[in-house]
């Protein structure tokens, strides 16, 4: 008979190892760890509008295949020191899912994609995945959804999102207000951005509560609160990308006292999940941005190798580097969107610069 009282209407699916034993036995190599620090103060600055390039955080709607991700990695790390002058490129790497109802919450949940639930898998293959993006010096960018299972993997973040579903939730404040690296917090899937700003807010603060970070064991913990917290547009009801909504936003966060930068996410509530739109909105972005929209710090690209998106089915059936929740646009389209996007700095630059020949930066840079 268990000595433990009946607590939960629940049953135990899998023991798993403490975060720290994982991180022990996967550790982060120094020189990873500096390159993610780096890379954290570089997206800090940008937010902070220090640096006036623009954060690109760009891959898949989710994690599934980590070998097709991979591969995705490696094309984005091949292609970063080209734009190195304009954008700063993080990828995607989202390894839970929030539903709306119910549906496959993500490769740390369900890393075999039949049901089985193998979690200790999914943690232990995440964290195998980011050691080896890290590794070819790429940052790498998740939702933060499970204030547990973010414990396993939060070392190797370099960006993070709490997303429309959980913006409203003080444990996921809580949360980011305790995390090593900037934090965006979406506005709420009706369009509702005050919930974000009052997010932000209570993350930038101190907060105690409760986790566990050592040998398993509950503890409560006081957080330092992060500085590095912002905004992101994803659209609600309607898309909230034009220049009337970022000049709303601006208005809102001026009014709470908080730095505006802005991340735009061109997917979810701004594509209206077509993933073609987002190309649209990456255009109507750069308008803004060539013409001196200088709040637009970031923007987000749902991407991967393959465009649109498939159901999870027989593994042999399934496309290789094809998303298997929101649909993204393809690689080609990809790399078409970032040049667009490097140009628009380029040119916003220019309007802050001394007078310069625009046209011969432009050709410095697609070289
Ligand atoms: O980004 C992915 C989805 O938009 C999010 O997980 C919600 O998906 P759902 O509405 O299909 O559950
Ligand atoms: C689920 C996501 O976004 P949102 O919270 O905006 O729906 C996402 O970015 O994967």
């Amino acid at each position: 008979m268990s000595d433990v009282p009946a607590i939960l209407s629940a049953r135990t699916h899998m023991q798993l190892p403490g975060n720290d034993e994982l991180i022990r036995t996967m550790p982060c190599p120094s020189t990873t760890a500096m390159n993610i620090e780096r890379i954290r103060e570089e997206v800090s600055r940008i937010l902070a509008r220090e640096d006036d390039r623009l954060l690109v955080i760009v891959g898949p709607c989710s994690i599934h295949d980590p070998v097709a991700a991979l591969d995705y990695a490696h094309r984005l790390s091949e292609i970063k020191a080209e734009f190195e002058d304009t954008l700063c490129l993080v990828m995607r790497t989202y390894f839970e899912k929030p539903r709306t109802t119910v549906g496959w919450k993500g490769f740390v949940y369900d890393p075999n994609l039949d049901g089985s639930a193998d979690m200790l898998k999914g943690l232990t293959k995440a964290r195998e995945l980011l050691l080896n993006i890290n590794a070819l010096g790429l940052g790498a960018a998740t939702e933060f959804l499970c204030p547990l299972n973010a414990l396993y993997i939060a070392d190797l973040i370099s960006w993070g999102a709490i997303g429309a579903r959980t913006t409203e939730s003080q444990t996921h404040r809580e949360l980011a207000s305790a995390l090593p690296c900037p934090i965006g917090f979406k506005n709420s899937t009706d369009g509702n951005i005050q919930v974000a700003i009052n997010a932000i807010q209570a993350a930038q603060s101190q907060q105690i509560f409760c986790t566990t970070i050592r040998n398993g064991k509950f503890e409560a913990i006081e957080s330092t609160g992060n500085k590095s917290c912002h905004l992101i547009l994803r659209g609600g009801r309607k898309p909230n990308y034009h220049p009337e909504d970022i000049e709303q936003a601006i208005s809102q966060l001026e009014s709470a006292a908080l730095p505006s930068g802005i991340m735009v996410d061109c997917s979810h509530g701004n594509s209206q999940k077509i993933h073609s739109n987002q190309v649209v909105v990456a255009g109507a972005l750069c308008e803004q941005i060539s013409t001196g929209q200088e709040n637009i710090s970031a923007v987000m690209i749902e991407s991967f190798l393959e465009e649109g998106s498939q159901k999870i089915g027989a593994k042999e059936n399934m496309v290789y580097g094809q998303s298997i929740t929101d649909s993204c646009i393809g690689w080609t389209e990809t790399c078409q969107t970032l040049d667009m996007l490097s140009e628009a700095v380029v040119r916003r630059r220019s309007l802050f610069t001394a007078p310069h020949n625009l046209e011969i930066e432009l050709k410095i840079n697609a070289v």
